[in-house]
């Protein structure tokens, strides 16, 4: 007291506390695994992202391994008392599992201590901003990512006329497995990536977060395997809905309202199994009585289907896909087609060249053969789809044989197709039906490609068959008088 005045001391403490805290750099965040009594998000988001983590932190010497479900998915974890460090740009961050026992609440009848886990992030301070704003969230979205790939897709059907079923959807199909022009393909991803992203410019505009996609082309060209590798790369469930199957408005609007947000509502075949819009004529035919009217207004119609779509999901914010599609675009009320309606239209084609590469590779894991050239040559001039092609590939094994059965189907399609072309006169008065189908088959690609343009890419085009194909066209939907034929660009039906 007599050398150093109190006053002195004191300053001379805080100097000293403040100099020992500038030279401790460290920062600690703690993550308990429970907060009260409910589990604590953030430390299972940091489990799951640390995991993803370890392979690169060689110096840990304990490792724990566990597993929720089926055993092999495996889940590596840090073991208590152990370290690791994670490099988040160029921010060093140290992670450290601690454990500490507390005692038991005797009230709630438990008695024993129990062990909780933390985990420490320990970090210089100037990142400290970094740590909380950034490192933080950004473990956050990992984890739901992680656990977004992890889940297993449903897909749901209404089996039942107001009530959705789910099964496992477990289909295979991706885009890299999916064969179609690489520029068409990387178009659609790209649009899917974008439509995903943004959120916040669907809420500026004041529209309902929704994409509509119209997929069109002949059958097995893909157009449901499109369907299964959309969902897998948004990680989306699909709601098959079978609109034949639905007697009223008001159940459709249950089925709706039924479905979870980031799915996709797909209605197959939209030109066999529903009228876009009411008929005037209907209306008048069953206005006789009251309970027929109120039936016929309660029919469930596309354009039914669109603007409850629209006023649902607006209001229920998440992000959600419609899907529609069709053998015949030509068939379709033109109403649906109009700009507004379906974001994006897709043709599905035949067999290219390109889609053929892609299919061999899928199958036999190869990116070259010898019969390539001969291969590539027939299917610029046959139309054949991928499933056919997809078929003859699966047969065997044996790539060599593989390829050389398709030679020999594409070879067999050519002669088919060449003799149909110097015949079709005859053809015209006959009426049989296997060369007529193939023949027909050819003729819709060449006037699909006529069709009016739409934002997706069509494939080649040609007039030199145009008038044989009417004639082809009509011939066909004689036999095929089961169709409801509303619209023809020919007028028949
Ligand atoms: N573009 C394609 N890429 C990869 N595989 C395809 C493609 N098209 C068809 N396939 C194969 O053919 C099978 C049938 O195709 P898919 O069911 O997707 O055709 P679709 O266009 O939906 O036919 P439909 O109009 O009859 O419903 C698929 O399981 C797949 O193996
Ligand atoms: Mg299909």
């Amino acid at each position: 007291n007599e050398l150093l005045p109190s006053e002195v001391r004191d300053a001379l403490s805080s100097a000293l506390a403040s100099l020992r805290s500038r030279m401790t750099w460290q920062h600690t965040i703690v993550i308990e695994e429970t907060e009260g009594w409910s589990s604590n998000r953030v430390y299972n988001a940091v489990k799951a992202y640390l995991a993803t983590r370890i392979n690169t932190n060689i110096n840990m010497q304990r490792l724990r391994v566990s597993s929720a479900d089926e055993p092999e998915k495996m889940v590596v974890s840090m073991e208590a008392g152990e370290e690791m460090t994670d490099v988040y740009q160029g921010a060093e961050f140290k992670w450290c599992l601690v454990t500490r026992e507390v005692s038991g609440d005797l009230n709630n009848g438990d008695g024993g201590a129990r062990e909780i886990r933390s985990y420490e992030l320990s970090f210089n301070k100037r990142h400290k901003e970094k740590a909380l704003k950034e490192y933080l969230p950004f473990i956050a979205a990992t984890a739901k990512a992680i656990k977004d790939q992890e889940r297993s897709l449903s897909i749901y059907m209404n089996e039942r006329y107001d009530e959705w079923s789910p099964i496992d959807l477990q289909h295979p199909s991706t885009f890299d497995t999916l064969a179609m022009d690489q520029k068409q393909k990387q178009s659609i991803v790209d649009d899917l990536d974008r439509f995903i992203k943004r959120k916040e410019y669907y809420r500026k505009i004041g529209k309902a977060w929704k994409r509509g996609y119209l997929l069109y082309g002949p059958p097995g060209t893909g157009k449901s395997s499109l369907i299964a590798a959309i969902a897998n790369h948004l990680r989306f469930d699909i709601y098959d809905l079978e609109l034949t199957g639905v007697n009223s408005n008001s159940d459709l609007r249950r089925l709706l309202v039924g479905m979870t947000n980031r799915s996709i509502l797909v209605v197959e075949d939209i030109d066999c199994t529903i009228e876009l819009e009411q008929r005037e004529e209907d209306d008048e035919e069953d206005s006789k009585s009251n309970s027929t009217e109120k039936k016929a207004q309660d029919k469930v119609t596309l354009s039914g289907l669109l603007n409850f779509v629209d006023g649902l999901w607006s209001t229920s914010g998440e992000e959600r896909i419609l899907i529609f599609t069709t053998n015949y675009k030509e068939r379709l009320d033109p109403a649906l087609l109009r700009p507004g309606r379906m974001d994006m239209h897709i043709h599905m084609g035949y067999c290219t060249t390109e889609a053929f590469q892609i299919l061999a590779n899928n199958y036999h894991s190869i990116d070259y053969h010898v019969t390539y050239p001969e291969i590539e040559a027939l299917i610029e001039e046959v139309t054949v789809t991928p499933a056919e092609v997809a078929e003859v590939l699966m047969r065997s094994d044996d790539t060599d044989v593989a390829l050389h059965d398709l030679v020999k189907l594409l070879e067999f399609k050519k002669k088919e197709a060449t003799e149909i072309k110097t015949g079709s006169k005859q053809a015209e008065e006959k009426k049989d039906g296997d060369e007529i189908k193939t023949g027909s088959k050819q003729a819709e690609e060449k006037k699909d490609a006529n069709e009016i343009k739409t934002e997706s890419m069509e494939v080649d085009g040609g007039d030199e068959i145009k008038a044989e194909s009417v004639q082809v066209e009509e011939k066909k939907d004689d036999k095929e008088a089961v169709v409801k034929n509303e619209f023809t660009e020919n007028g028949s039906g």
